[in-house]
């Protein structure tokens, strides 16, 4: 992999994540060559804005249809469900190649594998801060920690991306087995996010006495589930954990309650959906899971299987 001064990053949309991301690389590598995965492939450039509390930076990027540049990295991150597309979509580019390095982030599991790339370094990137976004830009809550591991274990030469990741949205670990971080995150979004939506309210709410049995069922089906992953989480340990996040993010929306009241697609099938329909193929049943899936579907635009 060549030097920083020479690379080019490709960001893949415009999203809440995207934006925060793409803002802290430039604030901290001005000289990065940056550019976008633009929907619309007729625009030329676009502009990347992200506010905080106190602060607030906008960057105008050119699109990557009219660069063409081989792109060194790629970060991705995007709805569960775009994952599939998107992938193809890297496949057929031009400029993406076998040593292009692909982050992906997203929450959430797929029941099936998803498509192999032509690319040989891919990084999954899981983290815990908070953007959203609106048509003005994106919105930074929270900085929290941030993980970045290999997907597969062919990856060669990613110290450098991981020095300039790490530089721009620190805390950044790298961490050999991310799966484990993928799980554990699972685990803790299968818990809060379809339940917020069905009780329509803040995750704060969720701490409340009458909502503690079903967390407690939702996390020890999901245990059950990533257990026969390999994966060993203590339930009880589990419930703390979501209570924690619950009482660290009491005042939000999750980002699920959000997508149901902006009328957007949600990514209920790969959250309790997810754990569901593993259960199924394992031969576990999930019904506290079960029910939210089929709950969440039938409020949102999405359609259980
Ligand atoms: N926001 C947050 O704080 C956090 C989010 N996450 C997870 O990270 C993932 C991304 O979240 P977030 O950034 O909020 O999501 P957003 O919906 O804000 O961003 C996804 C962006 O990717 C774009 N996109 C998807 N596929 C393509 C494509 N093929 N070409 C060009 N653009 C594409 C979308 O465009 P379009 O709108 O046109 O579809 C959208 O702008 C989700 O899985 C989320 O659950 C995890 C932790 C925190
Ligand atoms: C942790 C939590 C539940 C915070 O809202 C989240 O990740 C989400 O909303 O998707």
């Amino acid at each position: 992999m060549t030097d920083n001064a020479t690379q080019h990053w490709v960001m893949v949309g415009c999203g809440a994540l995207a934006q925060w991301l793409g803002c802290s690389l430039i604030r901290r590598q001005p000289t990065l060559s940056l550019s976008v995965l633009h929907r619309q492939q007729r625009l030329r450039s676009c502009n990347y804005r992200l506010s905080t509390n106190n602060s607030e930076m906008t960057i105008e990027l050119p699109t990557q249809h009219h660069d063409d540049r081989v792109a060194d990295v790629v970060i991705a991150a995007v709805k569960a469900y775009q994952v599939s597309s998107l992938l193809r979509q890297l496949n057929q580019a031009p400029w993406f190649t076998d040593k292009t390095h692909l982050i992906l982030s997203f929450n959430g599991m797929h029941s099936e594998p998803l498509t192999p790339l032509v690319s040989v370094n891919q990084q999954f990137l899981v983290t815990t801060s908070g953007v959203t976004r609106d048509h003005q830009g994106a919105h930074l809550h929270g900085i929290g920690q941030s993980w970045l591991g290999p997907m597969a274990t062919n990856n060669v030469d990613v110290d450098n991306v991981f020095d300039t990741l790490a530089e721009a949205i620190a805390p950044l670990q790298g961490v050999d087995d991310i799966e484990q971080i993928r799980w554990q995150k699972l685990l803790i979004n299968c818990a809060i996010n379809a339940l917020t939506v069905v009780a329509d309210c803040v995750n704060g709410e969720l701490l409340k006495a009458p909502y503690q049995a079903t967390l407690h069922a939702l996390l020890s089906e999901a245990c059950d589930i990533a257990a026969q992953h390999g994966y060993h989480f203590d339930v009880e340990q589990s419930l703390q954990q979501t209570q924690q996040v619950l009482s660290q993010t009491a005042a939000n929306s999750s980002s699920m309650r959000q997508d149901v009241l902006a009328a957007r697609p949600t990514e209920i099938d790969y959250l309790n959906g997810f754990i569901t329909k593993r259960g199924r193929q394992l031969g576990i049943v999930t019904p506290v899971n079960e029910r939210l899936w089929q709950q969440v579907s039938a409020i949102s635009c999405d359609h259980p299987q």
